[in-house]
Formats: C-alpha cells, structure tokens, sequence
C-alpha cells in the first residue's frame, strides 16, 4: 500500500476475504453481494432500485470509462449499497461526462473495492449462490476495521422493507395526450417512464401501497406494474392489490410487478440462486418464436411449478429455460421478468410497451378471446 492510498475489505458472510483498494465513500455497508455482466450502462445499474440494498459486482473490467452524465440515471441516487470493480476508470472520456465513478460515488455515499480478482469472487458466487457481504472503504491513510467488528455487522439481519424505502412518498403524475395509464412504484426506474412518455401516455405514478379502489378513481385505460427490489413475498398487500385489479384493466407487471402478477394470480415464485443481471440475456418469445437479447436484473423468479392453470407461459430464458413471461389466458393482463424499457441494454423488447397499448385498444373494443370485463 502506498501512503495515504485508500484502503478496502469485501469480507461474505462464509468467511470468504478480498483486500483491495477504496474508492467512492468512506464507508462500511452491508448487503446481498450480486453481479452482473453488463459491459457498459454502469450509472444506470446503480441508480436502478431493484439494486438497492445490493453490493454489485461489475464483471466487465474496466468501469467508469465513459464517466457519469446527468440524465441517465434511472432515479435520483445511487440505490447500490456498495460497487466491486477490477478497476474503476480514473480518467473518463466523453463529452458529455461530469465526473468520475468514484466522484460520482462519493457524492452519493457508497463505498467501492476496486483491484480485487473480480473473476474469482464471480465464480465463487456462482457457485455457492449470492450471500450477505459487508464492504468497507477506508479514508486515505486509515487503517482498515478489526475484522471482528466487521463479522459484527454481518450478523445483522439485513431488514426486508425494500420497497418501502423505494417507492414514490406521494402520487404524481406526467401529463400526456395519449391513454390514461398508472404505473404502481414499487422502486421504478426513469426509463419506464420514458418509454410510456414516448408513446403519449397521461402517466399517473402512484404509491406502491395504493389501495385498488384509489387507483380506480384515476379511470385508468391500463396499469403498469414496475420493477422494484427485494422479494416478492414480502409484499403481499400488492399481490392482494393486482387481484382486485385483474379483469378490470388491462395490466402490463415488468420484474417485480411480474413476480407479483403471478402471485396474484395464484403462482409462485422462488429465489434463483445467484440469478440474472446484465444486458445479454437471451429470451424466446414463444408466440413469434423470436429470440430477443434482453436487459436483466433479478434473482427471484416464478416457479414453473404450481403455475395455475390460468397462465400461460409466453416467454422462456435461453440459458437456463426460466420463465420470463406470462399472460392471463382470460383476462388482459401480461407480464415479462426481464426490461423492455432496457436502461442499460439493448431495445429488442421496446415493442412490449406498443403491445400494452394495443391490449388497451382491444379491451376497449371488447375484441380478445373470451376477455371479461367488470
Ligand atoms: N428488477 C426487478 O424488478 C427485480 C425483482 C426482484 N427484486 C428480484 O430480484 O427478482
């Protein structure tokens, strides 16, 4: 170590130890340690909040190159807890960069480790599945915590309020021309909103906790479920919220609004084991028989066990056969596990949006098979 270098401790709750070096926050954070195989779109991953309470893992080498740029962020902070690069690009280059990774980080309180062997703590998650880890980034010249002290705060609990911490405070809304739509917050991201807004919507974002009978008194013409972090299962009010929902709108659930669709709907779902994060992940689209490369970032997923009868399955991941997709067999209502509104990632699923509205155009003509309305 030189002097006044930073120094940095990525210790998993096995036991398992990475020295490296500080950069981003001075700081101690703890929690589920994940990668992900995305090579560029690293400020949109960590503004993403399906990452928060997550430490990521960048597979990709060399982070920060093309710096950090207002805009692109897909909330308002860093929803990461913690960053792991081999190396964090200390001199970016594009015209539009403001700052650093490690500026960027720093402004927004989250520690990172960067010059640790990358490959080995991926492979290592890969195979024993992701765990808890706790990160530590020291102030310059600062020696490192009693390794104790740090075991400490492993054995904390990490708390299961996710969505909670994420989820808009109040309701609010983007006015559009076009079809009336709410979108549930359970942590969404701006490229959602994006992708609605470019296609006219009159979007009304609404908390994750909003009663059915409150989000009926907006007339929406469609709900969108978003995306949002942690478990499914532990926010069971929303999967009671969809069910009322189900047959009286057409919905649209993306990630966890997905997993929560299923939910309503009677499936399951279960915890992969260190799941699916980056920007090339390979998806059938059983009614056109397409393969798309898809944006991902989950490690829940729904069981293709005790799938009820009413669901079809419509999509399927060409890794590893999950299901990525479903649709009511009845009723208007579909859902994807992966992001068709991308941010990072390619654009092959975009049209998914255009499908929702056509949905819409459908239920309102009272065209569809059998679909029923109340
Ligand atoms: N991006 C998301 O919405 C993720 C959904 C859920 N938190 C999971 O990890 O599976």
């Amino acid at each position: 170590m030189k002097h006044g270098e930073r120094r940095a401790y990525l210790l998993l709750e096995d036991g398992t130890a990475f020295e490296g070096k500080g950069f981003g926050a001075a700081a101690v954070s703890v929690g589920e340690v994940v990668f992900t195989t995305g090579m560029t779109g690293y400020q949109e991953t960590l503004t993403d909040p399906s990452y928060y309470r997550q430490i990521v893992t960048f597979t990709y080498p060399l982070i920060g190159n093309y710096g950090l740029a207002p805009g692109v962020e897909q909330s308002w902070q860093v929803r990461a807890f913690g960053v792991v690069v081999r190396e964090a690009a200390p001199t970016p280059s594009h015209r539009r960069s403001v700052e650093t990774l490690d500026e960027y980080l720093r402004r927004h309180g989250v520690p990172g480790i960067e010059g640790i062997d990358t490959r080995s703590l991926v492979r290592h998650i890969r195979r024993e599945g992701t765990m808890k880890g706790a990160l530590v980034s020291t102030g310059p010249g600062e020696g490192l915590p009693d390794k104790a002290a740090l075991r400490a705060h492993l054995e904390q609990p990490i708390p299961r309020d996710h969505v909670a911490q994420v989820t808009a405070r109040a309701p609010y809304r983007i006015p559009g021309q076009g079809k009336r739509v709410v979108l549930v917050d359970y942590g969404l991201k701006h490229g959602m909103l994006e992708s609605l807004r470019h296609r006219n919507c009159d979007i009304y974002v609404v908390p994750a906790w909003t009663p059915a009978s409150e989000i009926f008194a907006l007339r929406p013409q469609g709900v969108v479920l978003s995306n949002g972090p942690g478990d499914p299962r532990d926010i069971p009010e929303a999967a009671e919220t969809v069910r009322e929902l189900l047959g009286r709108v057409p919905l649209f659930g993306i990630c966890l609004g997905h997993q929560v669709f299923a939910l309503a709907c009677g499936g399951r779902t279960e915890k992969m084991s260190f799941g699916h994060r980056g920007c090339n992940h390979p998806v059938k689209d059983l009614t056109t028989g397409r393969v798309m490369i898809t944006s991902q970032n989950h490690g829940y997923v729904v069981s293709r066990e005790g799938l009820p009868e009413d669901l079809e399955v419509t999509h399927v991941n060409q890794n590893d056969g999950t299901v990525e997709g479903l649709r009511h067999r009845h009723l208007p209502a579909f859902s994807v596990q992966f992001h068709p509104e991308a941010r990072p990632g390619p654009d092959d699923a975009a049209e998914l949006f255009d499908r929702f509205l056509e949905e819409i155009d459908n239920a309102e003509a009272g065209v569809g098979e059998g679909r029923v309305y109340a």
